[in-house]
């Protein structure tokens, strides 16, 4: 019985020489991973070489010990990259037992060389007992022989052509260790988080996608120039959108110059819209698609850990209006998100720690393990610079998006419209709002929903759900990832103003998301104003 907890991570398939041991090799170091190749294993055991056990003992010898070394590497590797000789998928007992293995969640790697290079390689090889007596003959009967094997194993499937094995690795690597979140409901999608995710978007947009329009912003200029290479190498047309930056790019006028450009670029109802960059970017983004044609195919790339964590995910779309915040948009979800790692290599600190507030207000909703890996990582989240390491970036911020995303594709897998559960999401952005509109957007989403957070815990004490211990966690957990827990802008009329225009607010009832205890949110409709202004008061520092 194969165990996921004891399988190795990936096992490597394909035809001799295509360079299935390399690649293995290198995956296994990139990822810090014990490597095995079974040809190697056979031989250590029997102190010959493979090709002196074909001459002593025959194949049909060599194939036992091959088959036993597999089944038992297939239980006992734990984690392991395993490169297995050419022809051990062709027998049934190691073809069974590498679907097992799949079912199990395992990856299995075909590594596909073309014919030609295949057969030349084998040319130059004297080492391989199959390829005796013609090895381009012998190597192409073989092929013809197990492709359709290897293919229809295979969950990952590589081509070596015009790449380099570290490059062939690197990708290997980054497949193995992306997460992916599933978001389900009506139109269900998958979340993926890890470095390299972009190479995924021609996946995601398939082949009926003609014309692709790529919506970003200048300060991501480098990530988009990425995607757009990767559109056109898959044959996409690219329609390249550049839109003013953050909120500025969240307006009706924005939105009728991309309109009128989909126009005049014959834009169908078979292609597609990419949004690439920040939370407001994919926001745009995600109401264009949503529109045009009242509704295209779009993947979302989000490049900042607010729009990774939550603005990507779960299909709010739209702009501001003058009045406020997000008051003209749709329900309409992506076919995909792909947060790629990478693009927080240039993401400035201001806009991480803001993130940062996003995934604090998972924490206090639903999470606790969230709110612990944030108080014990506190000092270096908040020291962010884009030059950590691969591995910091790959556990630590990776397990901390996976965990928030999760958060979110729980409210919005079971209520898309936010008739009820997904309201808790909303927490701390009633007031979180009306400082951004009161501010002029100067203040960063993040930022407000912070201070937003922390009049919700004061509003939940003084109605009697939540003790002030709660509440003093808030100010100190925030206020240690660099998150601001007091405002002294506005004033309360105006503010009061602005939260009647929230989404949540019913007629004339203000409603508000609070909690009964970390992890126990709760509404509370139309409270006292009394409490309202005392909770206020209690977010205001005397200068
Ligand atoms: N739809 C939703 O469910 C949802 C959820 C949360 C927030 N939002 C919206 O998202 C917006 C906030 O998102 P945000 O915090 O990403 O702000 P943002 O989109 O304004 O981006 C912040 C700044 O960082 C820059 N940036 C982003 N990624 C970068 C990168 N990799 N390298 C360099 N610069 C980069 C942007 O260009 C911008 O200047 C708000 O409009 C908010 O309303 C929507
Ligand atoms: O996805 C949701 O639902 C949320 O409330 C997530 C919020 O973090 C996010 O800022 C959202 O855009 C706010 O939605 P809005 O409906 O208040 O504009």
């Amino acid at each position: 019985m194969i165990e996921s907890s004891s399988m190795p991570k990936a096992v490597v398939i394909g035809m001799p020489g295509a360079g299935k041991t390399r690649l293995g090799r290198e995956t296994a170091a990139l990822i810090k991973a014990p490597f095995r190749d079974t040809d190697q294993c056979i031989e250590e055991e029997a102190g010959r070489s493979v090709s002196e056990i074909f001459d002593t003992q025959g194949e049909q010898a060599f194939r036992g010990m091959e088959t036993r070394a597999v089944l038992d590497l297939l239980k006992d590797f734990s984690g392991g990259i395993l490169s297995l000789g050419g022809g051990a998928p062709m027998s049934t007992e190691v073809f069974q037992a590498l679907q097992d293995y799949r079912r199990a969640g395992g990856a299995v790697v075909y590594l596909q060389v073309d014919p030609e290079e295949g057969v030349s390689r084998a040319a130059r090889s004297d080492h391989r007992p199959l390829l005796r007596g013609g090895a381009s003959e012998r190597w192409m009967a073989l092929y013809r022989e197990r492709r359709s094997v290897y293919q229809e194993l295979a969950t990952i499937t590589l081509k070596s052509r015009n790449t380099t094995p570290r490059a062939l690795a690197r990708r290997l690597a980054d497949a193995l260790t992306e997460r992916v979140v599933h978001v389900s409901g009506p139109d269900p999608y998958d979340v993926r988080i890890g470095a390299g995710v972009t190479g995924r978007l021609h996946e995601l947009l398939g082949d009926q996608t003609m014309r692709v329009a790529l919506i970003h912003t200048q300060p991501v200029q480098r990530h988009s120039d990425h995607a757009r290479a990767l559109l056109r190498q898959a044959g996409y047309q690219v329609v390249d959108l550049t839109i003013p930056d953050a909120e500025a790019g969240k307006t009706i006028q924005v939105s009728q110059g991309i309109w009128e450009r989909l126009a005049t670029e014959g834009f169908t109802r078979s292609d597609a819209v990419v949004g690439l960059g920040g939370g407001a970017a994919t926001d745009q983004a995600g109401f264009i698609a949503a529109t045009w044609m009242r509704g295209i195919r779009y993947v979302n790339c989000p490049t900042s850990l607010l729009a990774m964590v939550d603005a990507s995910t779960g299909g709010k779309t739209g702009i501001n209006l003058e009045q406020g915040k997000n008051l003209v948009g749709s329900f309409y979800t992506p076919a995909g998100v792909l947060a790629d790692l990478r693009t927080l290599r240039t993401l400035p600190n201001e806009i991480f720690v803001e993130g940062l507030g996003e995934v604090a207000k998972s924490g206090f909703i639903m999470d606790g393990g969230i709110l612990r890996e944030l108080e014990e990582r506190a000092e270096s989240l908040r020291a962010f610079d884009g030059q950590e390491s691969d591995q910091w970036l790959g556990t630590v911020v990776q397990d901390l998006i996976e965990r928030t995303v999760e958060v979110k594709a729980r409210h919005v897998s079971v209520d898309l419209k936010e008739s009820g559960l997904r309201e808790f999401l909303n927490y701390g952005h009633t007031l979180g709002h009306a400082i951004e509109k009161i501010e002029h957007f100067t203040w960063r989403h993040g930022q407000a929903v912070s201070v937003g957070m922390v009049f919700a815990a004061e509003l939940a004490r003084i109605t009697g759900h939540l003790d002030q211990e709660a509440v003093d966690y808030h100010r100190k957990l925030l206020s240690s990832l660099g998150l601001r827990t007091w405002w002294n802008g506005g004033d309360f009329g105006q503010v009061l103003a602005l939260m009647h225009r929230d989404k949540k607010a019913r007629g004339n009832k203000l409603r508000f998301i609070i909690l009964d205890g970390l992890g126990k949110p709760t509404h509370l409709d139309d409270p006292p104003v009394s409490a309202l202004k005392e909770a206020f008061q209690a977010i205001r520092k005397e200068e």
